[in-house]
């Protein structure tokens, strides 16, 4: 008997794991060639490169569902940025990747490029952590599959982590799909046999616990975190990382929290940047909300227009937590 959503979750950490290949090559190679995009935020050649490969799969396996991508490929078909296209192009075709034309490269990442709630759909983030991905640090792909409004596959391709099994291993695949739990395995070699289980932690008290928070103080407050942690009596420093590997590490027990908190009133958190890492803490055991302890709306389009920030925890921690925002006036 197959398994609910067995070949989703098959197509999906196959076409995970060879954009994380990519990127890493990629990684190794390239220092500064960005494309700014309208909101000043960078986007790389493997931000491309991931979401073409991906959509590529998608469309194979799956062509009538929908996927809201980050990328589209607008600015690269703009002849100034020809040059650029490229270098996207023939990295997909050293990857092995057949029909790499220009246009059909662009097609492929234009496939990305829905943007509005369908019962059944997947949100990719070709690469989540640019900046992380840039410095040569944390960065992640990711890949969720949404039907009724809830997660219910997530893959994220984590090439700079750590293996929890094995920590001389670097470059970890996570997964999880509804109601069977969540599993970590090595990006290298190919063998998915050796995945395993994955656990948040049972930390009831704040004094031993450690949270986790983005590097860049621009999309989460430090200052909040820094106050939350004095008034929980938090004592560890936190551990910040770029992207949905901050969801892994809650995940796999390396931290008990991981907090986003908002740095401006109006901004609206992205369901790429979230998806796959929620159905990862939640089948990992944790518990994930926004600041003000409501659930996040996967239904709402592609931001999570009826949330504000978000608080991961594993679970014990999470009612404490909520009410310590609200008393600091922080939600
Ligand atoms: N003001 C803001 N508040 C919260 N998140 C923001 C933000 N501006 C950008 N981001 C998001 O932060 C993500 C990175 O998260 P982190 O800082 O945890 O690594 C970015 O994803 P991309 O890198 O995919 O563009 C981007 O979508
Ligand atoms: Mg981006
Ligand atoms: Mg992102
Ligand atoms: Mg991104």
């Amino acid at each position: 008997m197959t398994k609910p959503y067995e070949s989703e979750l098959h197509i999906a950490l196959a076409a995970v794991k060879q954009a994380s290949l990519i990127c890493r090559s990629v990684q190794s190679a390239i220092t500064d060639e960005v494309l700014e995009k309208k909101d000043k935020s960078p986007v790389t050649i493997a931000d491309f490169s991931s979401q073409a490969v991906i959509c590529r799969e998608l469309l194979q396996a799956f062509p009538a569902d929908p996927v809201i991508g980050e990328e589209d490929a607008a600015e690269l078909k703009e002849s100034e940025n020809q040059e650029f296209l490229e270098k996207i192009v023939s990295e997909l075709s050293v990857a092995g990747i057949p029909d790499t034309t220009p246009e059909q490269v662009c097609s492929w990442i234009d496939h990305g490029g829905a943007k509005t709630y369908s019962n059944r759909f997947w949100t990719l983030d070709p690469i989540d952590g640019t900046k992380g991905f840039l410095r040569k640090e944390q960065y992640a792909v990711s890949l969720a599959l949404i039907v009724d409004g809830k997660i219910v596959v997530g893959v994220l391709g984590c090439p700079n982590l750590a293996c929890p099994e094995d920590q001389s291993v670097t470059g970890t695949i996570y997964y999880a799909v509804a109601g069977q739990g969540a599993f970590a395995m090595p990006l290298e070699p190919d063998n998915s046999q050796v995945s395993s289980p994955i656990h948040s932690t049972t930390t009831q008290d704040f004094s031993e616990s450690r949270f986790c928070e983005s590097v860049e103080s621009g999309h989460s407050s430090h200052g909040h975190s820094q106050q939350i942690a004095a008034q929980l009596g938090i004592e560890k420093d936190p551990r910040r990382l770029d992207s949905q590997a901050k969801y892994a590490i809650v995940g796999q027990g390396e931290a008990d929290i991981y907090m986003r908190l908002p740095t401006r009133a109006g901004y609206r958190e992205k369901i790429w940047d979230h998806a796959a890492g929620v159905l990862l803490v939640e089948e990992a055991g944790g518990t994930v909300t926004d600041i003000h302890g409501k659930p996040l709306e996967f239904d709402q389009g592609y931001e999570l227009a009826n949330n504000q920030g978000v608080i991961v925890t594993n679970g014990l921690l999470h009612p404490k937590l909520i009410q310590t925002l609200k008393e600091l006036g922080i939600s």
